[in-house]
């Protein structure tokens, strides 16, 4: 396939016009988007938004209809032949009968051998301490692959993704159905690795990541990109602030009054405090001092959750938050 636009050597992917169907339905919906070299980049959206279908396209696994997918300015089949990216699929079985010393070094050696053939290749393989070590698995070396916690092992997982030191990673749902501290752990492994330079893509449903590890964060609905900014950028998306606040005399404040402030458009009670969503924050706080009874007041903006719900269920809504790659 033919890549339309000239690609400037900043970027790891550029998915051009991209289109893929499955019979009538449309997963992946004129898709363009560029990933800079460097950055750490979220893939959000609803079930059945085309995630895994970019992923599969961005790893040479699945043939767009139109347009064009490049990474690292060549065709995916290519960038993965060559150990440039790493990838870190959905699920998937380790090999059993194994440890996870063997399997890590099974993969190592065989990026190791390879890149013995090209000795143009700028990234040297790690050593498969350093490679245990980065995974945070050195002390689940001598254990069985097969006879691992859900969290030790997507940190193998990790360790195999990253055992040919690629520029990309690319991670489909790393966390899905871990433990919190078995996601932190992870997480760590991943920025650790991403500090060296990586260019790191992943999807995620828990929104907490791409607002906590993203540099960037790319929400995709129905096939297309719908926003795309900083965590900070795509919160602006949802207009309006909340301001909550302790009621201090919760019998001389009713629903109705805290209704009528000016700017609000909608109130929650629970207990003595009250959440005020309000279009006008600067109006609403000035009219709820002067009313007082009211402590601990607090304004804050959407977050990254609401955002999100927002933005996934206006349909209509195809315009960018901003550019930052
Ligand atoms: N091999 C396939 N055959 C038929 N339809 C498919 C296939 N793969 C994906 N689809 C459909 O394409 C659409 C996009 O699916 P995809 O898995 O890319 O979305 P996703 O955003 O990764 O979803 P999820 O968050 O649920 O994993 C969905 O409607 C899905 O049912």
């Amino acid at each position: 396939m033919a890549n339309r636009n000239p690609v400037p050597p900043n970027d790891a992917v550029v998915f051009d016009g991209v289109t893929k169907s499955y019979g009538p339905v449309r997963a992946v919906n004129g898709l363009d988007l560029r990933l800079a070299r460097g950055r750490t980049v979220a893939l959000l959206g609803p079930n059945g938004a085309g995630k895994s279908t970019t992923i599969g396209m961005l790893l040479g696994l699945v043939e767009a209809d139109s347009g064009s997918v490049t990474v690292f300015g060549g065709a995916p089949e290519r960038a993965v032949r060559d150990g440039r990216i790493g990838a870190m699929p959905q699920s998937g079985r380790l090999i059993p009968g194994v440890t996870v010393r063997e399997l890590v070094g099974f993969v190592r050696r065989s990026y190791a051998a390879k890149r013995g053939n090209q000795p143009s290749q700028a990234t040297a393989v790690p050593s498969l301490d350093d490679l245990l070590e980065t995974a945070r698995i050195t002390e689940l070396a001598g254990r069985r692959a097969n006879g691992l916690s859900g969290g030790q092992a997507q940190r193998v997982r990790f360790a195999l993704a990253v055992a040919g030191a690629p520029e990309l990673i690319v991670l489909d749902e790393p966390t899905t159905g871990l433990d919190i501290e078995s996601r932190r752990g992870l997480w760590t492994s991943i920025r650790a690795y991403a500090e060296g330079g990586s260019t790191v893509l992943f999807s995620t449903h828990y929104l907490d990541e791409a607002d906590d590890y993203a540099d960037r964060i790319v929400v995709v609905d129905r096939g297309r990109v719908i926003a795309d900014g900083t965590s900070e950028q795509i919160k602006q998306r949802v207009p309006g602030r909340t301001v909550s606040f302790d009621l201090d005399a919760p019998a001389a404040v009713t629903f109705d009054s805290l209704g009528g402030l000016p700017g609000v458009a909608s109130t929650e009670v629970r207990g003595t405090r009250a959440r005020l969503h309000t279009t006008d924050s600067d109006a609403t706080v000035l009219a709820l001092a002067k009313a007082g009874h009211v402590r601990n007041l607090e304004v804050t903006g959407a977050g990254l959750e609401e955002a999100f719900l927002a933005l996934t269920s206006t349909r209509d809504n195809l315009t960018s938050a901003g550019e930052n790659r």
